[in-house]
């Protein structure tokens, strides 16, 4: 097998799991490692690409949903290639899976390429250690994303306590076990896992020429006509942008509202005169809330986008409900007072969810923003 083959390494999890957290810890802690990266959202905007740390320069970003439905074959192909040419001199390429792509489909998809300079890299699979249980009862495809994955990455450590995280990995092992994986399990938290783990592994892979330990080409043959277990089919995804800022009462009304089957929001919201310096990622999970403020980037065009995924969910009635929330004028400005509901969600230092050293965002030019977890706020109330 050729020295220069790069591993295509697979970043796959559940909905909010933590991939592109993962995947940024990765990009920040690189040491001289070039990672190419491709993102494959699920919704129209990128926000997933607009998140991950622009350090490489060679961000990919699939759209529209889905990979095994909306990227064939040749496609993906395409996207190897540009980030293959010599030019780019990259050592490992990352993709990081739509949280309902299926892992498998994206495998086969890789060693079913035609690009030589590339070998399959492995599948890592992050589990959010608090929802293991719930999304494992919703999504009973989860044991069978877990056997086939060579690293485990059980995520939000700090969200479960230490009889919690032990009861998810003996889970964990049983589905391992039964799926005849030695699959290695990691704890982490904000995917600070050893890049070592995940480069080294590939490279070792490599020398041994069995790319995939626990998938055949034959398994993955049979799960491309398995589009019945598929869960991407009953999601949907809502698309929001406003030009006009948010008011923050009527967000947060619409926040406490959501309705059970909305699994997921990610975005970005402009509060307008509530926080002219800062914009708020918006991370749910779950009935897990959270705001990340960051100042805006100089030249930064001051929009609100957000994604929502969901089943089950009334498309129109989010759509008018985010509407609702929009700022009618100048006399609909919220004042400081209301955006107190917001910061309530605001991680405190002391919440171990942020990470030292990060760049404050104002320095950078719009685009350039490094979207691991932004800078907390000086102060706030
Ligand atoms: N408490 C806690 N929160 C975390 C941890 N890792 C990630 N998060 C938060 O979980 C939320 C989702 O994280 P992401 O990295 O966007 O998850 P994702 O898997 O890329 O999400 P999708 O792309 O929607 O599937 C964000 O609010 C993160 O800040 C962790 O270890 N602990």
């Amino acid at each position: 097998m050729s020295a220069q083959q790069i591993p295509v390494v697979v970043l796959a999890g559940f909905l909010g799991s933590g991939k592109t957290t993962l995947l940024n810890h990765l990009l920040r802690s690189a040491r001289g490692t070039r990672i190419g990266v491709m993102v494959n959202d699920f919704g129209a905007i990128g926000v997933d690409a607009m998140t991950v740390a622009g350090q490489v320069g060679s961000t990919v970003s699939l759209g529209n949903g889905c990979l095994c439905c909306a990227v064939d074959a040749s496609e993906l192909d395409e996207y190897l290639e540009r980030l293959t040419r010599p030019s780019a001199r990259l050592d490992v390429i990352v993709i990081e899976a739509s949280g309902l792509a299926e892992p498998q489909e994206l495998v086969r998809m890789i060693l079913a390429s035609e690009n030589g300079r590339i070998v399959y890299g492995g599948l890592v699979q992050v589990v959010d250690a608090a929802e293991f249980d719930a999304t494992r009862a919703r999504h009973p495809e989860t044991d069978r994303h877990l056997g086939i994955a060579d690293l485990i990455v059980l995520n939000k450590a700090d969200r479960v306590d230490g009889a919690g995280q032990h009861r998810v990995r003996s889970a964990i092992g049983s589905v391992l076990e039964r799926a005849g994986s030695s699959a290695a399990v990691v704890s982490a938290v904000q995917g600070r896992v050893d890049p070592e783990l995940l480069f080294d592994r590939a490279a070792r892979r490599d020398e041994e020429s069995h790319a995939v330990r626990q998938l055949s080409f034959e398994d993955l043959y049979a799960e491309e006509h398995d589009h019945d277990a598929h869960p991407h089919a009953v999601y949907e995804s809502v698309d929001f942008t406003s030009d006009a800022p948010l008011d923050p009462r009527r967000l947060m009304d619409f926040l406490d509202a959501r309705p059970e089957g909305l699994y997921r929001i990610k975005g970005f919201v402009d509060f307008g005169a509530g926080d002219p310096e800062r914009r708020y990622a918006v991370h749910a999970v779950g009935r897990f809330l959270r705001f990340y403020p960051a100042p805006w980037a100089r030249g930064e065009e001051r929009l609100s986008q957000l994604v929502l995924i969901g089943s089950g969910v009334d498309e129109e009635a989010l759509r008018k409900g985010l509407a609702e929330c929009a700022q009618t004028g100048p006399h609909d400005a919220p004042d400081e007072r209301s955006m107190w509901g917001v910061l309530r969600y605001v991680p405190q230092p002391d919440e171990g969810e942020l990470e030292a050293g990060e760049p404050d965002a104002g320095e950078l030019e719009a685009g350039e923003r490094d979207g691991g977890i932004p800078p907390l706020p000086r102060s706030f109330p």
